[in-house]
């Protein structure tokens, strides 16, 4: 699904939020959203996702206006996203039946996607009873289980350590591959963009503006992201952060 921005402004009351954002997302191509803490990115999902309407511009949704949320464009939070009450299959199966598919066969689909992101065995438990890192592999098979169109994931793996940030990444482009939604993440750690996204585009700090967008080449990428060091340099500069400093430097007395 197509997903268009055209001069999209937001504001709440007097706090100019974006301002004059148009971008094009392809069909399955993933795009990242990166800038300063509140500059407007989880903003530009909730409009992409029908939840906020924007004060001005339009967005649509292959051509059509997106008037409200809809099932085939799925929104991902950060985490705590599962309900506790629910086991994981539960919760998994729970996106599908609110689209009125019947219990037995979203139990069925919702066993097949946990065992796609490696949760077989655990379909009986409750959320506080695995770890953050399965619990977020239980969000994304509730978020793929209905193969949306778009995927709108707000620092989906902000809130996990950095290994295990990285196995669920992979996880991530797993089910991308299969599915092959258009994506739109937003997220603080730029290396997970360079590892995921086709696109980066760089936001200034609030009113939203765009500073430049990086075109990546769509082919195996590792988590070795030495071949974009040069991107990572300019896209942490831009964000007014100091690259040198953020490398990690050989001990004293090691050679490099
Ligand atoms: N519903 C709302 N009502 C009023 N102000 C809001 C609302 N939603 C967001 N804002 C404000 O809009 C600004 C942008 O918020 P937003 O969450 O989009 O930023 P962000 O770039 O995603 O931030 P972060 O990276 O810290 O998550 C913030 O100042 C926030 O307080």
């Amino acid at each position: 699904m197509k997903l268009s921005f055209n001069n999209i402004a937001k504001n709440f009351s007097d706090l100019q939020v974006v301002e004059q954002f148009s971008s094009e997302m392809q069909t399955g191509e993933l795009v990242a959203l990166v800038g300063p803490s509140g500059c407007g990115k989880s903003t530009l999902l909730h409009i992409a996702a029908g939840l906020e309407k924007p004060s001005g511009g339009s967005i649509l949704a292959d051509g059509q206006p997106v008037a409200g949320p809809h099932p085939e464009r799925m929104l991902m939070f950060q985490e705590n996203a599962l309900y506790p009450w629910l086991t994981l299959v539960g919760n998994v199966a729970l996106a599908l039946e609110f689209q009125k598919v019947g219990k037995a066969q979203a139990r069925q689909q919702a066993v097949d996607w946990l065992a796609k992101v490696k949760l077989q065995g655990f379909e009986e438990y409750y959320p506080h009873q695995v770890s953050g890192g399965m619990r977020q592999r239980a969000a994304l098979a509730r978020a793929f289980v209905s193969q949306p169109k778009v995927l709108l994931l707000d620092e989906p793996f902000g809130a996990l350590d950095a290994l295990t940030r990285m196995t669920l990444q992979d996880a991530l482009r797993d089910l991308i591959h299969e599915v092959r939604p258009t994506v739109l993440l937003v997220t603080h750690d730029v290396d997970e963009a360079l590892f995921l996204a086709d696109r980066i585009v760089v936001f200034s700090p609030r009113p939203a503006m765009v500073l430049k967008e990086f075109h990546l080449d769509r082919h195996a990428k590792t988590h070795d992201l030495s071949e974009f060091a040069a991107m990572r340099r300019e896209i942490l500069c831009l964000l007014g952060i100091h690259a040198e400093h953020e490398d990690v430097k050989p001990l004293e007395g090691v050679e490099a």
